[in-house]
């Protein structure tokens, strides 16, 4: 992991999220004019997600700036129970006034796993304004992600082809889970001001033991940027 991450540590899963979404909310106010928010899937963020959507921070957020991607998704309808677009909207999107043109999904009604990444890719682009990223540019302004108990982030899985991909900012997973993915890759997940891991359970420290040690087998650790990197655990993940 590259550059070295800053840990925040917190006493319980409910203050991981309160500081999570303290943090995000900071960020959102801090911005001049828009935002883009890269958001994770999984069980994590669920309760980040609910504390912006409620009191006080829901009225203290200007919405209207906020741009929301989502770093993987499931290839599921967005209804689905497995989706992550869904697992949001549930917990945060219908609950607060981000104008619907500044929600992007990944386009999981396409024909295929990869027509699906290759669109997601082109949507990235076009938000940017430019067909290359250029480092001294962010794409995002934050990404969160979380950390799978085998190291995978975002839907970068152990062994897979997507890990090796440097030319396209969005690849499809296909048999790595039972459902196809499709994932940010590295160099779309690293083009951000801001990366933010949240890693919450005992059953994720010796996970996030091997990806502070640099581990580089796991997906997780190979996150490399050129802006700031965070870890928002509670003690059962980082221990102490
Ligand atoms: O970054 C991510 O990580 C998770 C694993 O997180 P968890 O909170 O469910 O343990 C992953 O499956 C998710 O889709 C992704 O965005």
């Amino acid at each position: 992991m590259k550059p070295a991450p800053e840990i925040d540590v917190a006493a319980s899963a409910e203050e991981l999220a309160a500081r999570a979404a303290a943090w995000i909310a900071a960020k959102i106010a801090a911005a001049p004019k828009r935002i883009a928010l890269n958001l994770s899937g999984g069980s994590t963020p669920k309760e980040v997600f609910r504390l912006l959507a409620a009191e006080p921070l829901r009225s203290a957020i200007d919405w209207s700036k906020v741009e929301i991607f989502w770093g993987d998704e499931r290839f599921v309808p967005l209804d689905h129970a497995m989706s992550n677009f869904r697992m949001t909207s549930e917990t945060l999107l219908s609950h607060v006034p981000v104008p619907p043109g500044q929600i992007h999904p990944v386009p999981v009604d396409a024909a295929s796993p990869e027509k699906a990444a290759a669109l997601y890719d082109g949507t990235l682009r076009e938000f940017y304004g430019a067909p290359t990223l250029d480092l001294a540019r962010p794409l995002f302004d934050v990404t969160l992600l979380g950390l799978g108990a085998d190291g995978h982030t975002a839907s970068l899985f152990p062994g897979t082809p997507a890990l090796e991909i440097r030319d396209a900012l969005v690849s499809a997973v296909v048999g790595a889970t039972p459902e196809p993915r499709i994932t940010m890759t590295y160099p779309a997940l690293a083009s951000s001001a801001e990366i933010a891991f949240l890693v919450s359970g005992e059953a994720k420290r010796e996970i996030l033991r091997r990806v502070l040690a640099n581990d580089a087998a796991l997906p997780a650790s190979r996150i490399e940027t050129a802006g700031a990197l965070r870890i928002f655990a509670d003690r059962a993940a980082f221990g102490g």
